[in-house]
């Protein structure tokens, strides 16, 4: 059985790996060891067979008895111990879900739903990084990467709304605590009926300019918005935006780049990402057969019809949250011509955002 290093398990992304690894039964394929940056000695996790003790993250020879390692431990950590691993000789298979590698030309981006042909043909080829992609990517074309597959696409504008997960477990917290401290703040009021509207509103907004906590996101999200995510660079861009087009394209493994762009946006969701999206098409498709590419792009589509009602019971992060369905729905035409269609795409970032390419891509080393 393949020796199987796991970095990073007791994270977030980490946790939700650990959960869809045993849900799928892949534990009983592989030897696992499990490292800590901060435990080492430490008893590991239930999952473990034979070797039951936490390994230091940051020794090469303990990492260099691994066949495969996977990690969710980060870009520091990536950075830090990747380039000491291989120079020690070490010539393992490489799974990560942080950005660092992403664009290096010895590493390919995994979501194999979409992008299998380029995988194998990597894997052929003996490239040992696979790297997961931005959540946002992922779920972009996890939705409508049929319309990619068919060549359709000439371009696609992005405008994201993504949830405060993608920020880390600590934004995720400051997200909930400032929305009790928004409720606290009007209990009384809204516990009376008759109590003035304009009041309520005038104490809310009070309490989200000075009491709702900004330490680890730059301004309140609770009853707000943060239209900027990532570093930002110079040509006016967020680094999140940036990413959509360079790693939708390296995904796909095009050699003309489709143009894909847009704005980030941070809403007050847990670990929904969603997108609106204007494609410009490269044909006047008639609806029905965009939404038979789009329903054909793989299992996990979950299509909604442009109806209201389902579209507001469906196509929502309390309907999608904690599942590996991706709703894709408001597909029509717009009025800018027949070859411009809209779409909104939903996704739990945490699975195929972060944690679902990882352990299938295990599963494809494993059964190579
Ligand atoms: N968040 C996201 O949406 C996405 C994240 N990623 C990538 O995954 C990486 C990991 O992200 P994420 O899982 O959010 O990071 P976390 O901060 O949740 O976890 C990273 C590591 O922090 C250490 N840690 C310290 N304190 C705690 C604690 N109280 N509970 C759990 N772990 C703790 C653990 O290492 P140890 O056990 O060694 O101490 C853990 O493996 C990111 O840096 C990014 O590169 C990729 C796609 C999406
Ligand atoms: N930046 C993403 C989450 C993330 O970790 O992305 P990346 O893996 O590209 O760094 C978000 O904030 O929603």
């Amino acid at each position: 059985m393949k020796l199987v290093g796991l970095v990073g398990w007791r994270g977030m992304v980490g946790s939700v790996l650990m959960q869809r690894m045993q849900e799928e039964g892949d534990f009983a394929h592989i030897e696992p060891v499990f490292f800590s940056t901060s435990a080492a000695g430490g008893k590991a996790p239930a999952m473990a067979k034979k070797e039951t003790t936490l390994q230091n993250a940051n020794d090469i020879e303990a990492l260099k008895r691994c066949d495969i390692i996977i990690t969710c431990q980060g870009g520091d950590y990536t950075t830090e111990i990747f380039p000491k691993l291989r120079a020690s000789g070490w010539d393992g298979y490489w799974i990560d879900a942080a950005s660092t590698l992403r664009m290096e030309d010895d590493a390919v981006i995994i979501l194999d739903p979409v992008n299998s042909g380029v995988i194998r043909s990597a894997m052929q080829k003996g490239v040992k990084n696979y790297i997961g992609g931005n959540c946002t990517n992922s779920i972009l074309l996890m939705g409508v990467g049929g319309l990619f597959r068919e060549g359709l696409v000439e371009w696609v504008s992005s405008m994201t709304y993504q949830a405060a997960s993608g920020g880390g477990a600590n934004h995720m917290r400051e997200l909930i605590k400032g929305m009790g401290i928004i409720h606290s703040a009007v209990a009384d009021e809204l516990a009376n009926p008759a109590s003035a509207i304009l009041e309520i509103d005038r104490k809310v907004a009070k309490t989200i300019r000075e009491a709702v906590p900004r330490e680890f996101f730059p301004a309140p999200l609770a009853g707000g918005l943060i239209p900027w995510i990532d570093k930002q660079l110079d040509n006016g861009q967020s680094k999140e935006e940036w990413k959509g087009q360079a790693e939708v394209n390296k995904i796909l493994g095009n050699t003309k780049a489709i143009p894909v762009d847009g704005l980030c946006v941070r809403i007050g969701a847990m670990r929904c990402h969603s997108l609106a999206l204007t494609l410009k098409l490269n044909k006047d498709l008639p609806l029905s057969e965009i939404e038979n590419i789009i329903k054909s792009g793989n299992q996990w589509v979950k299509w909604v019809p442009n109806e209201r009602s389902i579209s507001e019971q469906e196509l929502t992060p309390a309907s999608i949250t904690g599942g590996l369905k991706v709703g894709v729905g408001r597909v029509r035409k717009l009025n800018m011509g027949p070859e411009y269609v809209s779409a909104f795409v939903i996704g739990d970032q945490l699975l195929w955002g972060a944690a679902e390419p990882l352990r299938r891509m295990l599963r494809i080393i494993l059964d190579k």
